[in-house]
């Protein structure tokens, strides 16, 4: 059995047990964003997702930029995951060719500005190698991942993503699925549970909607390391407003201590 390392993202350590609590920023414009995340900083996140497939100029690199560095300017030392969620994947239409998308990933890491950045399993080996090597050289962790809105595939591949994301080189690894029974639930978490022991990168494994909510409370208990909450607004389905989801995982630590 491999021992997960933990990443120690500016003093924050992801995958030592505690569940990181994120909470995702949606906002279109500059403005907006700076309120969303001043009111996101307000609730004490351990980390803060920007997403920016929701940004209405993320045709505009400069305009990426200046967001970027006013969003670092408000979060501080927390750690800031920049995400641009493909439509295939739950995402916004995003009208940039996916290599434009890639090219903006890169300038986005040499910024400094951002801490991990988010980048789909599903796309071509040799995209997400160019974006590792960038984000290694930048010293920005690269969360590799794999959504699915409609369904939860059987265990093999909710395992073989996370072994996958492993073998390319990412920092992280992570599944959000959607479950259409109790039984879809339960096998999200049975896939957690059998990767954590093998993996030796952290993983993130998330049941959306309401009938996967308990793994948003209780992932970590199976190895899931980053748990997403309500700031302001949901990026999807099933999260819980933050201060809920800390009191109910401070109560879940309490009785299992
Ligand atoms: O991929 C994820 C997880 C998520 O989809 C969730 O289900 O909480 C929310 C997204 O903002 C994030 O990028």
């Amino acid at each position: 059995m491999t021992r997960t390392k933990a990443v120690n993202v500016r003093g924050t350590e992801i995958g030592s047990g505690q569940p990181i609590i994120c909470i995702p920023l949606i906002s279109q414009s500059v403005d907006q964003l700076v309120k969303e995340c001043k009111q996101a900083v307000s609730k004490k996140p351990d980390m803060i997702e920007w997403r920016a497939d929701f940004f209405s100029e993320l045709a505009n690199l400069e305009s990426v930029i200046v967001a970027a560095r006013m969003i670092r300017g408000e979060v501080g030392e927390i750690p800031l995951l920049f995400t641009i969620r493909s439509i295939h994947e739950g995402g916004q239409p995003v009208e940039r060719s996916e290599e434009e998308i890639v090219n903006l990933i890169n300038a986005i890491c040499r910024t400094g500005y951002i801490d991990l950045v988010d980048y789909e399993i599903r796309n071509d080996q040799q995209r997400i190698e160019g974006v590792l090597a960038t984000a290694k050289q930048a010293g920005v962790y690269v969360v590799l991942s794999y959504h699915n809105f409609e369904k939860t595939p059987e265990s093999s591949i909710l395992i073989d993503k996370l072994r996958q994301a492993e073998q390319l080189g990412a920092d992280m690894a992570k599944i959000a699925v959607m479950p259409q029974s109790n039984a879809d639930v339960l096998q999200l978490l049975q896939a957690a549970q059998t990767t954590q022991e093998e993996l030796s990168i952290p993983l993130i494994a998330i049941s959306m909607g309401g009938l996967g909510a308990i793994t948003r409370v209780a992932g970590w208990m199976f190895g899931s390391a980053v748990t997403f909450a309500i700031g302001n607004e949901e990026s999807a389905p099933g999260q819980i407003p933050i201060a809920d989801l800390r009191a109910m995982i401070t109560q879940l630590q309490n009785a299992s201590n």
